[in-house]
């Protein structure tokens, strides 16, 4: 377990923890989620004290870091992937940690086969793929046979058997009891893998809830539709009341507010055809970009925008530019 209480850190006049508390428990695998600059690093690197907090403190299984009688049996970490020496060969990075941690020479092996890197031991690290680092990360972590274990954008770099490959490790180091705390920009994969969600913006906790929870709770399902005669259908849908909208692809309409089997009803009422009649549950990227909105420091231009998820007002458009002098009109 892991626990925060009153977690602050101050760079100068940077905020970049503010009063945080949170517990991660074992058994679930907790997703770690917060927009570029939110204080996610900072955090972990605090919990694993790397960085003294200004105010407060978070313990692992109750105790500080430093406290920790041997740190890589309790909690193992992969925090920045290309952190091993690249001069030295895998097996001999691994020994040398094993050495350090009085962690037997055969767990070595074990880790090594574990993450699959046992054909390319004897390579230098330096000479390693990001994939191959964020492996040996991995098999760093693991060494220690941790019951608390840290992951910092586990899947960047790995390629999609990589990412099934660590999927299920977090999930079975989990189902093993353990605690793992793992952030991660890649919604999808986080909604794949975690069941449970600590949420930061600008230093500060806006959620430590389920998976399920925080997504009912930030974004709405709708029901996708799509016929033939939708100028028919669509002010029908309106008179009952239910937000109707267009889906952002196929002329379909995104209708909120009322199930499947309402609309078929009332499509078969008035002898209106369906192509398509599709519940579509809110993603954890739409309830995330929801919430966190307002907490997001570093914007890209409006090109790089991603789409608005349906219901929430769009954006005006940006003013007409005037022409530049010899423009054709
Ligand atoms: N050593 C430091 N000195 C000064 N400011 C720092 C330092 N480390 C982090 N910060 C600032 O603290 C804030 C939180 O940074 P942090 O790296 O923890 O965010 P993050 O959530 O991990 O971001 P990202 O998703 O981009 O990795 C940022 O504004 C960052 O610029």
């Amino acid at each position: 377990m892991i626990q925060a209480r009153g977690l602050t850190k101050r760079y100068g006049h940077k905020t970049a923890v503010d009063h945080v508390e949170f517990t991660v428990e074992s058994g679930h695998v907790t997703g770690f989620l917060g927009p570029n600059g939110a204080g996610k690093s900072t955090t972990m690197r605090m919990i694993l004290g790397l960085d003294r907090p200004t105010a407060g403190d978070v313990t692992v299984r109750g105790r500080r870091y430093e406290r920790l009688g041997a740190p890589l049996r309790e909690v193992g970490a992969l925090l920045e992937a290309r952190a091993a020496q690249g001069g030295r060969t895998a097996r001999n990075h691994l020994l040398c940690l094993a050495q350090s941690n009085g962690i037997p020479e055969a767990r070595v092996d074990d880790v090594l086969r574990l993450v699959g890197l046992e054909a390319v031991a004897g390579q230098t690290v330096g000479s390693f793929s990001l994939g191959m680092s964020q492996r040996l990360g991995i098999a760093a972590a693991l060494l220690g046979d941790p019951p608390v274990l840290m992951f910092d954008e586990p899947v960047n770099g790995l390629d999609p058997e990589g990412i099934l490959w660590i999927r299920t490790l977090m999930r079975q180091l989990a189902a093993e009891g353990r605690t793992v705390f793992v952030s991660s920009h890649l919604m999808s994969e986080m909604a794949l893998t975690a069941d449970h969600l600590v949420v930061i913006g600008r230093g500060r906790i806006l959620a430590d809830t389920g998976m399920s929870e925080f997504i009912e709770s930030n974004a709405t399902s709708h029901v996708r539709v799509r016929s033939p005669r939708l100028s028919e259908l669509a002010p029908l849908l309106t008179a009952r009341g239910w937000r109707v909208e267009p889906a952002d692809r196929d002329g379909a309409l995104a209708v909120h507010g009322a199930s499947a089997a309402a609309i078929g009803d009332l499509a078969a009422e008035h002898g209106l055809r369906l192509h398509e009649l599709a519940p579509v549950r809110p993603s954890l990227e739409e309830a995330f970009m929801r919430l966190t909105g307002d907490t997001v420091e570093y914007h890209a231009g409006p090109s790089a925008r991603p789409p608005v998820p349906p219901g929430e007002p769009r954006p005006a458009p940006p003013p007409p530019e005037a022409p530049a002098p010899g423009d054709a009109p």
